[in-house]
């Protein structure tokens, strides 16, 4: 058999699939707080009243999908039970669909069947709206129309209509409450006031979570995904601990543990330990900035090629005039005018806010002047495989 041939070891994971981002848990752990305003915000569904438009808030990963998809599942459910509760959920996610318009035109399309859907051009924006009126009174009873990542949607426009289809007569049997969920903090503040007060009657706040919450999200995850015993003490508590430290975010925190048992699994360890969770988040890390080089500005993964360069040949740190000379010519090859200055500097100050330069600030006191000098705070290997695409343009 050669070195390379594949066999199923069952070592480590029972069901590995518990980690991935498409699994969903029974119930929500963690969360009491926001599941209870946001149940609480829901109520006159079930009371056959009006339902109100809410929107949730919070940072990435802090389960707004999650509870969204869970309370709706109770709702349904309940609902089924009640004679006076004709329920139907809508969900759409706007990233993509940058208008109203598009926002608009895959509402439509969701509602409508297959055979009937319309194209994403061509009709007046009036119309769409029309189509989307009909079909939601077409259906009828009360409608919750999920809108996740709203803030996606660049004009006011369908948030001001549709959160008032009923109060404005364009809707008239169907009852229908809006749901919007946004990553973006500062979103809300931006609405006008028109469409604030109507979109976001109820508002539901997610906080990042603590260690402490994490910890539950992950032990129920755990006992499904994981060979019993196979955990050493301590990686629930440090998986949970850095999560909370990095960013307060599920998401994050389960790829942590995922890639923590990855590691186990490669090196046939017998139990995970509390040194696979060091090294995979090492290595998540290093992932995260080669992914965040590779989408940074032209002009910015210059700067940094140039100051790579500076490094590979021992000359760094390196003062900012000394990395003018190789960014020049990187430029030259590339075909495009360098930026001013003060640009390289601002692009400089970026790179260190974002972990991938450290500069320090050298003060010569009176007539020596102050500057400040650079170096990778990445190994070179990762920060060349951010800028691949780059070198591979013009090597
Ligand atoms: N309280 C929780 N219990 C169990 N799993 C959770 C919990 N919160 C989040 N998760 C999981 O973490 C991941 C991210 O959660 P979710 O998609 O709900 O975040 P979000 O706040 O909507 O952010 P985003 O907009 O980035 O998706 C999902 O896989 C979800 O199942």
């Amino acid at each position: 058999m050669s070195d390379f041939s594949f066999e199923p070891t069952g070592r480590i994971f029972k069901e590995r699939a518990a980690l991935l981002e498409e699994w969903t848990p029974d119930t929500l752990v963690g969360r009491d707080q926001e599941l209870q305003q946001y149940h609480a915000a829901l109520q006159p569904v079930i009371e056959a009243e009006t339902p109100s438009n809410i929107f949730l808030y919070g940072k990435s990963g802090v389960g707004k999908t999650a509870a969204t998809r869970f309370l709706l599942d109770q709702l349904e459910d309940s609902a089924a039970d009640v004679d006076r509760v004709d329920l139907h959920t809508v969900e759409i996610n706007c990233d993509g669909l940058n208008s109203s318009y598009q926002t608009a035109v895959a509402l439509v399309n969701e509602l409508r069947d297959p055979a009937n859907q319309i194209s994403n051009t061509g009709y007046p924006q009036a119309s769409v709206y029309q189509f989307l009126f009909n079909e939601l009174d077409k259906l009828g009873g009360t409608i919750l129309v999920v809108l996740d990542e709203v803030d996606h949607i660049e004009d006011n426009s369908l948030l001001y209509k549709l959160p008032r289809a009923r109060s404005n007569g364009d809707i008239t049997t169907a009852r229908l409450g809006v749901i919007g969920i946004s990553n973006d903090l500062s979103f809300r503040n931006q609405l006008s006031s028109k469409v604030r007060s109507s979109l976001c009657e109820k508002e539901v706040s997610f906080s990042a979570y603590d260690a402490t919450e994490l910890m539950k999200v992950l032990r129920q995850r755990v006992s499904v995904a994981f060979n019993d015993d196979v955990l050493d003490d301590g990686v629930i508590e440090m998986c949970a601990a850095y999560g909370a430290k990095d960013s307060g975010d599920a998401r994050q925190a389960l790829d942590l543990l995922l890639e923590t048992g990855d590691i186990a699994r490669e090196r046939n360890a017998e139990q995970v330990s509390e040194e696979h969770v060091r090294e995979a988040r090492e290595r998540l890390q290093t992932d995260q900035v080669i992914e965040g080089i590779s989408n940074y500005s032209l002009h910015g993964q210059l700067v940094l090629w140039a100051l790579t360069l500076l490094e590979e040949q021992d000359e760094t740190p390196a003062r900012t005039r000394d990395i003018r000379g190789p960014y020049e010519q990187l430029c030259d090859r590339e075909g495009t005018d360098p930026v001013s200055d003060r640009a390289v500097r601002e692009y400089l100050a970026e790179l260190e806010t974002l972990g991938i330069i450290n500069s320090t600030e050298i003060n010569r006191g009176k007539g020596g002047g102050k500057f400040k000098k650079h170096k990778l705070n990445q190994s070179t290997s990762s920060v060349k495989a951010g800028l691949k695409e780059l070198i591979g343009t013009i090597a």
